[in-house]
C-alpha cells in the first residue's frame, strides 16, 4: 500500500527506537530535533548516540529488547541488526500507533522519507521504497537549490503572512500581496524591509491605503 505524506506534530511523544546503530541515530535526531521524548534500548551506542545520551538528549536502557520496553510508547522504530529482534519487537507491536520498520519498511505504518529543513522550510523526497539511494541523491539536490539563505526568506514570508492576515486590506489585496512576496525577488534585504514597513503600517491602521498592495515594496522610501 502507499504510504500518506503528512506533518505529524509529535511535541513530548515517547518514542522508543529498538538497536543502537547508524540507522537508530538518524531517526532519534530526527525526532529529538521536533521535541518527541526518545528512549534508546540497545546494549551498544554509536559514539554520536552516546553523546546524545550523556546529553539528556535521549534515555539510554542499556539492555537488550524485552516487551516491556514498548510499554506506553506512541512510535517504535524497529533498528537492530538482528532479524530474530526486529521479528520479536515486532509482534510486540500491535497496540503502537506508530511502528517504523527499518529493515522492511513496508510492513510498518510510518516510514521516515529523506528530507531537509531550513527553518520552517522542510523538503521530503520518497521513491516509495523504489531507491534510497535516488532519494539521496535527489536531497542533496534540493539542498544545493534550496540554500540556507531560505531559512531568513521563509522566516520573511511567516512574518509578512501574519501581518497580511491581520490587515485590513482586502481580500483581493491579501491575495496580491502573498502572490507577490513568491514571485518577486523578495530575497532582497532592501525589499523585504519596505515590505515589512508597509506591512506594519496597515496593521497599525496608519496612512488608509496610501500605498495599494500592488505597489507595496516596488518603491523605495
Ligand atoms: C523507508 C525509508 C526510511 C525508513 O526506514 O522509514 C528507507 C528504507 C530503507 N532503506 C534501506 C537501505 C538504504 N538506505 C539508504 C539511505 C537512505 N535511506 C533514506 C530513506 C529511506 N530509506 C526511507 C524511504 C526511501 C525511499 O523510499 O526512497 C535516506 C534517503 C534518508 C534517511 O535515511 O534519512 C538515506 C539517504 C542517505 C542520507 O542522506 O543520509 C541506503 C544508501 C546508503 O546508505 O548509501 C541504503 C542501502 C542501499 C539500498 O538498499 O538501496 C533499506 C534496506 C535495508 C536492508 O537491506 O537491510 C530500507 C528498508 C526497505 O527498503 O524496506
Ligand atoms: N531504513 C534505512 O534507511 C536503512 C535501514 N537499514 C536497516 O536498519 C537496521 C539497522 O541497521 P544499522 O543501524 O546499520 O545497524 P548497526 O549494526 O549499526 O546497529 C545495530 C544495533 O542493534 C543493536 N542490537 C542488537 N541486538 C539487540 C537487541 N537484542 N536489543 C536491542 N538492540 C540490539 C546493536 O547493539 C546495535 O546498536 C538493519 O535492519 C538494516 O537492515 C539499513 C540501512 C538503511
Amino acid at each position: 500500500m502507499a504510504f500518506t505524506p503528512l506533518m505529524i506534530q509529535l511535541e513530548d511523544r515517547k518514542a522508543v527506537i529498538i538497536g543502537g546503530g547508524k540507522v537508530a541515530c538518524k531517526r532519534a535526531r530526527t525526532l529529538i530535533d521536533t521535541g518527541a521524548q526518545v528512549t534508546i534500548v540497545s546494549p551498544h551506542l554509536t559514539s554520536e548516540l552516546h553523546a546524545m545520551a550523556e546529553n539528556a538528549e535521549v534515555d539510554w536502557k542499556k539492555k537488550t529488547f524485552q516487551p516491556k520496553d514498548i510499554k506506553d510508547a506512541y512510535i517504535v522504530v524497529i533498528a537492530t541488526n538482528n532479524e530474530l529482534v526486529n521479528e520479536q519487537v515486532w509482534q510486540s507491536s500491535a497496540k503502537v500507533p506508530l511502528v517504523n520498520v527499518t529493515g522492511q519498511a513496508e510492513r510498518g505504518n510510518l516510514q521516515f522519507p529523506g528530507h531537509i529543513k531550513r527553518g520552517r522550510l522542510s523538503i521530503a523526497v520518497s521513491t516509495g521504497g523504489a531507491s534510497p539511494k535516488l532519494s539521496a541523491r535527489m536531497k542533496e539536490e534540493l539542498e544545493q537549490k534550496y540554500n540556507h539563505d531560505y531559512e531568513d526568506y521563509v522566516d520573511f514570508l511567516y512574518t509578512c503572512r501574519q501581518y497580511i492576515k491581520r490587515s485590513r486590506l482586502s481580500s483581493e489585496e491579501k491575495q496580491e500581496t502573498l502572490k507577490k512576496l513568491v514571485e518577486e525577488d523578495y530575497m532582497d534585504e532592501t525589499k523585504q524591509t519596505s515590505m515589512l514597513e508597509w506591512l506594519k503600517q496597515e496593521e497599525e491602521g496608519g496612512d488608509d491605503h496610501e500605498w495599494t498592495a500592488r505597489e507595496a515594496g516596488g518603491r523605495s522610501r
